[in-house]
C-alpha cells in the first residue's frame, strides 16, 4: 500500500468567519409555512410587485411574456435589487404539479427578488441523449417512432396543457428538436457539438414553460437562454468551463434588464456558448448548479439556493445507504472535495464562483422545504466535527507505474505528468515513492470523450517508454471528508472498520487541503465499506466520545 500527498483541488486561502448573510435566510425559513399569500394572481401580485396594479400584455414576444396577464411595471414599484439565486434541479420540476409547487416556493419568500435557474424536466437530458443515439442508427423515417422522443414530447405537451398554457410556448422547440433528430438520422452521426445542441432543448423548454406559467399566474417573469446572455465557455463540448468574461456579461444583461423592466429572470441551467465556435456548450452533467453559482457571483447576490430532492448534502449517498443524515453546515472546501470526489448532489466546479464571491450556498429539498438543508460557507465551527461525509467514486482506473531507468524522482515524476498532460488526462489521487508512482484517473474526464479503452491504451503505450505499467481497473475511491485536526482518529477508526470487514486498502491519499482522505479499494467491496464506515462514524457515539476526550486533552 502506498501513501501520498494529493493535490487535485485548487489551493485555498484563509478566510474570515461566516458572514451574517445567512441570518436573512433563516428569517425566510421562519416565514415559510405561514405564507401570507397562498398563490394565485391577486396574492402573488402583492408579493412580487409590491403593488396590485396589473398590466396585461397580449401575445408571445419571445421574452417569456406569453399572452398572460402580468403584474409589475416600473422598477420603482418592484423595488429591490435581485437578491438570491434559486436553482431547481430536474427532479424539482419533473411535472406540471412540481412546477406549481416550485412557483409556490419562490413566492413563499416575498422579501426575495430571485433569479431562477432551471434544469431540464425530470430525466429529459438522459432521454435526449438516448433519442440522439437511436437517431444515428434508425433512419430518417423512423425518427418519429423513437420511444424517448415520444416520451419527451408527451411530457412537455402534457405539462403545458396541465398548467393551462398555450402549446405555442414550446411548439417551435419541439418542431426544431424533431428536425434535429432527423438531421442526426440523415447524417448517421452524433458529434459532441451536436449532442450539446441536442440536450440544450431540455433546459430551453423547461424554462419557457416555467416563465410562461409565472406570467400566467400574475408574476412577471422573463425567460433567458444562458448562451444568449453571456455564458461564455471553452469549446469542450460536454464538459465546458465557464470563462471569466461571463461574469461582467451576465451581470450587465440581467441587471440591465431588471433595471429597465423588472421581471423574474428564469435562466436555463447547464448551457453556455463556446467562445471560439459560438455553438451551444454544456457544463457537464449536473451543470445547472454551476450556472446558479456563476450568476450568484456575477450579480453579487446575497445567497445561492440549490433545491434538490434530498434534505441537503447527506453523510453519504442515500442510494448506497439509506440511513444517510443531513450535514447541516459545510465549508466551500469540504463541499468542493465532496463534489469532486463523486457526490452527485453538487457539480464538481460549482463551489468555485461561490467561494470567489464569498456567497453562501444553501442546499434545500423542494419536496420538504421546511427542512433546514445544508449551508455552505467559507468557514464553520469545526470543534465537534470528526467526519462530515463519506463519498464513493466507482469504476476508477488505477495505474501503477515503476521507473525502468534511474531518472531520479524529480525527472521521473515530471516525465509521467508530462505524458498525462499531453494526452489531456486528469488524475484524482497520486501516491509516490522514489521510482514508482500510483495514480487514479478521473473517470469523468475520460468518459466525457467516450474513448476509454483507446485513451487508456495510449497512455499505457506512452508510459511504457519509461516505466513498467500495471493497469488496475474496477477500483473505487472512498473519500472521507472530515476535520483536518482529527485525521489520526479518522484513519484509525476507518482502518479498524475495514480490517474487521476483511477489506484490503490498496492505496491511501491525503490532499494538501487535508479535509479529504481517500482510500482505494476494489469496486466489489466499496458499497459494503461505505455502510460499515457510516455505521461506525455516524451511528455510533464512540467516535464522538473519543473526539470529546481529545478536545479535553488538547485544552
Ligand atoms: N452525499 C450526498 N448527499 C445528498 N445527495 C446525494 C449524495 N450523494 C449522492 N446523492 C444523490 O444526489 C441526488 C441529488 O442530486 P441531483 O440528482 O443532481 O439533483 P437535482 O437534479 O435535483 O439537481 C440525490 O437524489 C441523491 O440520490
Ligand atoms: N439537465 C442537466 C443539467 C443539470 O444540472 O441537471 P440536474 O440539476 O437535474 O442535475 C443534467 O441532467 O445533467
Amino acid at each position: 500500500m502506498a501513501t501520498s500527498v494529493r493535490s487535485a483541488v485548487a489551493p485555498r486561502r484563509l478566510v474570515p468567519a461566516i458572514p451574517p448573510a445567512s441570518a436573512g435566510h433563516v428569517r425566510g425559513q421562519a416565514r415559510f409555512g405561514t405564507r401570507t399569500w397562498p398563490g394565485g394572481a391577486r396574492g402573488l401580485s402583492m408579493v412580487v410587485a409590491g403593488s396590485t396594479r396589473r398590466r396585461a400584455r397580449e401575445g408571445g414576444d419571445g421574452d417569456g411574456f406569453l399572452g398572460a396577464p402580468v403584474v409589475g411595471g416600473s422598477g420603482a414599484e418592484l423595488g429591490d435589487q435581485l437578491s438570491v439565486v434559486m436553482k431547481f434541479g430536474g427532479s424539482s420540476v419533473s411535472s406540471a404539479a412540481r412546477m406549481e409547487e416550485v412557483a409556490g416556493l419562490i413566492l413563499a419568500f416575498p422579501e426575495e427578488r430571485p433569479v431562477v435557474v432551471l434544469s431540464a424536466m425530470g430525466k429529459t437530458t438522459n432521454l435526449l441523449l438516448l433519442a440522439g443515439e437511436k437517431a444515428v442508427g434508425c433512419g430518417v423515417i423512423h425518427v418519429s417512432e423513437i420511444e424517448e422522443w415520444n416520451t419527451i414530447k408527451d411530457l412537455h405537451i402534457k405539462t403545458v396543457d396541465e398548467l393551462g398554457l398555450q402549446r405555442s410556448v414550446i411548439h417551435d422547440m419541439l418542431d426544431e428538436l424533431e428536425q434535429l433528430l432527423k438531421g442526426i438520422a440523415m447524417m448517421k452521426e452524433l458529434t459532441l457539438r451536436t449532442r450539446d445542441y441536442l440536450v440544450s432543448f431540455g433546459e430551453c423548454m423547461s424554462t419557457r414553460i416555467f416563465a410562461a406559467y409565472l406570467n400566467k399566474i400574475g408574476v412577471k417573469a422573463r425567460q433567458y437562454d444562458a448562451f444568449d446572455v453571456g455564458f461564455i465557455t471553452t469549446d469542450d463540448f460536454g464538459n465546458a468551463d465557464v470563462l471569466e468574461a461571463t461574469y461582467p456579461a451576465v451581470a450587465k444583461r440581467l441587471h440591465g434588464d431588471w433595471i429597465r423592466d423588472p421581471a423574474i429572470p428564469v435562466v436555463t441551467g447547464f448551457l453556455g456558448k463556446g467562445w471560439k465556435s459560438g455553438a451551444v456548450t454544456t457544463l457537464g452533467r449536473g451543470g445547472s448548479d454551476l450556472t446558479a453559482t456563476t450568476i450568484g457571483k456575477a450579480l453579487g447576490l446575497r445567497e445561492i439556493q440549490v433545491w434538490k430532492d434530498v434534505d441537503g448534502v447527506l453523510t453519504c449517498d442515500p442510494n448506497i445507504y439509506p440511513n444517510a443524515k443531513t450535514v447541516p453546515y459545510l465549508t466551500f472546501e469540504e463541499a468542493t472535495e465532496l463534489a469532486y470526489f463523486g457526490a452527485q448532489v453538487l457539480h464538481p466546479q460549482s463551489m468555485r464562483p461561490a467561494r470567489e464571491g464569498d456567497i453562501p450556498v444553501r442546499v434545500k429539498n423542494s419536496y420538504n422545504p421546511k427542512a433546514p438543508g445544508t449551508l455552505i460557507t467559507k468557514q464553520r465551527e469545526m470543534d465537534k466535527v470528526v467526519l462530515t461525509s463519506i463519498v464513493l467514486k466507482s469504476n476508477v482506473t488505477m495505474l501503477d507505474i515503476v521507473s525502468t531507468r534511474m531518472l531520479g524522482q524529480f525527472g521521473f515524476l515530471a516525465r509521467v505528468f508530462a505524458i498525462f498532460e499531453d494526452l489531456g488526462i486528469s488524475v484524482d489521487c497520486v501516491a509516490t515513492s522514489e521510482v514508482s508512482i500510483s495514480v487514479s484517473l478521473d473517470p469523468s474526464k475520460i468518459w466525457s470523450r467516450e474513448l476509454i479503452q483507446q485513451e487508456l491504451d495510449n497512455v499505457v503505450e506512452e508510459l511504457e517508454k519509461i516505466a513498467i505499467v500495471h493497469l488496475l481497473q474496477h477500483r473505487a475511491i472512498i473519500s472521507l471528508i472530515g476535520n483536518v485536526r482529527r485525521s489520526s482518529l479518522i484513519l484509525e477508526k476507518a482502518f479498524h472498520v475495514l480490517r474487521k470487514s476483511g477489506v484490503n486498502v490498496q492505496m491511501i491519499s491525503q490532499g494538501a487541503s487535508k479535509v479529504n482522505m481517500s482510500l482505494i479499494v476494489h469496486d466489489s467491496e466499496a458499497k459494503a465499506c461505505i455502510k460499515a464506515l457510516h455505521q461506525a462514524f455516524f451511528e455510533d457515539d464512540d467516535v464522538l466520545i473519543q473526539a470529546e476526550v481529545e478536545n479535553l486533552l488538547v485544552s
